[in-house]
């Protein structure tokens, strides 16, 4: 077995091994003689991936590298992060979940685990991780991928994707880290039709069975990996709070969709009134799609109301839910839990029985702040948007349903539309748009903007939970990268910075759990907790 580091991808070099090293490894002769530095390679692998024509054929040599050598791969995206990150992540990475079966080659260290099998739980997770001490583990049950729904185990591909950005922006060692897939079956026709498809062909099981399946799955991630902080990605909307609520006071997990976008969303509208120089306790607040991150994100604003002085009623009257129905009420069937504390009554309206579309719900409540999780394209129309910004000097509007072609508005008719006055984030990347003379810089507000650094905040500080104030310091840790004076702003800072800028989110997440006394491991300085626990592409 002499050549299997050259198979390691955690351990290889390619033509980056010295001579001594291809020496004392018996790997002499098995690679082309002259000794590369990774700079070198980088620049190599950079040059073929611009002569790659499409996103998906560069995603595709990037990944390939991926397979082969991590340190490289780390080395090139470091350098370009701004550039893969469309690429390796959303909105590419949307395809290459529809296709994963079609273009399967390797599984990528990832585990795979099927709800067949609750007795090899154990098993799977140990043969994956080989080794490996694993620190950070990030799941899904593939059931509601981005806005492209139920993808059974090819949602595998966006655990992975997550957690190369955590690497790239925060610099989360890659060996430690172990992407899962829960196969709980699918609902998915097309899925269930393929005769190419990886995933077990049943519908999707749900229920006792379903949530006893997740209880062993998370002890069996406790005994193996103690130290771990579990990351659960694009969980369906009846499972994703429920896995949360239960797990998230005794252990150290994350929900991406609820509490990611959740911080992200609110960094972006602090953003947002730093430019408007309001306040937020004097906004109006319309959630358009109240499903997982819907609901989460309108949860994180209110605390953040409660946080500002308001009570908990005074709070409530800032908000308002629109889903499928319309305008959520109290007396609306099938609410969530989640959607429950936030539904109106029908006597606060004249025309209550009309609410049932966007339209009529803006000209009714006049919203300052509207924020899509619906994953309905178009869904932020000229009319709606106009009539919005008739009623408020700034308006906020962050379309932010991925990928690409769900987004309910783009960022160019947002600026048009409320002639330049609108405050604009979307979920994937967005051009600058110019407009009058000015350019409009354009934030991201997608959750890979703050989860790398929450999570490296958290793993240096050795903090036994990730609760809400650790959550709140991370989304007022961004304030300060962007000059809100300079006309044109973002509302969030570029992710040409993310890595400078997750250094700062982990700083300010570590900070709060070594104040709330939450560090399991004695911490003298934050800042070099961090240092010690980033990893660094180099040889
Ligand atoms: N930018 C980010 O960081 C980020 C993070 C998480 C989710 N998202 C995006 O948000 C979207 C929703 O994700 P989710 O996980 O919350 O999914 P979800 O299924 O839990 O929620 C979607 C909600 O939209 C509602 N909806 C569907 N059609 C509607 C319509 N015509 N009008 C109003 N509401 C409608 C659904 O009933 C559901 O409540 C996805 O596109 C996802 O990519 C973005
Ligand atoms: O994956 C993303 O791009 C963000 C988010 O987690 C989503 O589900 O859309
Ligand atoms: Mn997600």
């Amino acid at each position: 077995m002499t050549n299997s580091i050259l198979n390691d991808p955690f351990k290889n070099k390619g033509t980056g091994f010295t001579k001594s090293e291809r020496q004392q490894l018996g790997i002499v002769g098995m690679l082309p003689p002259k000794v590369q530095t990774i700079d070198e390679q980088a620049d190599q692998v950079y040059q073929q991936y611009q002569s790659q024509s499409s996103a998906l054929e560069k995603r595709s040599l990037l990944m390939s590298i991926f397979n082969e050598n991590r340190t490289l791969f780390f080395k090139v995206f470091s350098q370009h992060v701004a550039e893969f990150m469309p690429i390796v992540y959303d909105p590419t990475i949307a395809t290459t979940v529809e296709n994963y079966s079609e273009l399967f080659i390797q599984p990528q260290n990832a585990a795979f685990l099927s709800i067949e099998n609750p007795d090899t739980i154990e098993e799977s997770l140990k043969n994956a991780a080989e080794d490996r001490d694993i620190r950070l583990l990030c799941v899904t049950d593939g059931e509601g991928i981005l806005g492209i729904g139920d993808w059974g185990t090819q949602g595998v591909d966006i655990t992975v994707g997550k957690l190369m950005v955590y690497t790239a922006a925060a610099g989360i060692d890659p060996s430690q880290v172990l992407p899962v897939v829960i196969d709980a079956g699918t609902n998915n026709q097309s899925l269930l039709d393929n005769p190419l498809y990886l995933g077990l062909k049943e519908h999707r099981v749900r229920g006792d069975r379903y949530y006893a399946y997740i209880d062993k799955f998370v002890a069996a991630v406790e005994k193996l990996f103690p130290d771990v902080y579990l990351h659960f990605e694009d969980f369906g909307r009846s499972n994703a709070a429920n896995i949360l609520n239960k797990y998230k006071d005794s252990q150290l997990v994350f929900n991406d969709d609820i509490q990611g976008t959740g911080i992200i969303v609110l960094a972006g509208i602090i953003g947002a009134l730093n430019i408007s120089k309001q306040k937020l306790t004097d906004q109006t607040y319309l959630c358009f799609g109240a499903g997982t991150a819907g609901a989460g994100i309108t949860k994180r604003i209110y605390n953040e109301m409660i946080a500002a002085g308001l009570s908990p009623e005074d709070a409530k009257k800032h908000f308002y839910m629109v889903d499928k129905q319309g305008l959520l009420f109290d007396d609306t069937p099938d609410l969530t839990q989640e959607q429950k504390p936030f539904a109106r009554s029908r006597s606060e309206f004249a025309n209550a029985n009309e609410l049932t579309n966007l339209t009529a719900v803006v000209k009714a409540i006049h919203p300052t702040i509207m924020v899509g999780t619906s994953t309905q394209p178009g869904a932020f129309t000229e009319e709606i948007v106009k009539e919005m910004a008739a009623h408020t000097e700034r308006p906020i509007i962050f379309p932010i349903s991925n990928p690409t072609k769900l987004l309910e508005a783009t960022a160019e008719d947002l600026i048009k539309w409320t002639n330049g006055k609108g405050l604009i984030a979307t979920g994937v990347p967005s051009d600058v748009v110019q407009y009058n003379g000015i350019d409009y810089q354009i934030g991201q507000a997608n959750n890979a903007l703050i989860y790398p650094g929450l999570g490296l905040g958290a793993i240096a500080s050795s903090s036994s939970v990730l609760n809400d104030q650790m959550i709140s310091a991370a989304a007022h840790s961004l304030g300060g990268i962007v000059d809100p004076n300079q006309p044109g702003a973002a509302v969030l800072p570029p992710v040409s910075k993310l890595s400078a800028f997750s250094d700062t989110v982990a700083e300010a997440v570590a900070q709060s759990a070594v104040d709330q006394k939450l560090n399991q491991n004695p911490i003298s300085s934050v800042s070099d907790a961090i240092q010690e626990t980033q990893w660094k592409p180099e040889y």
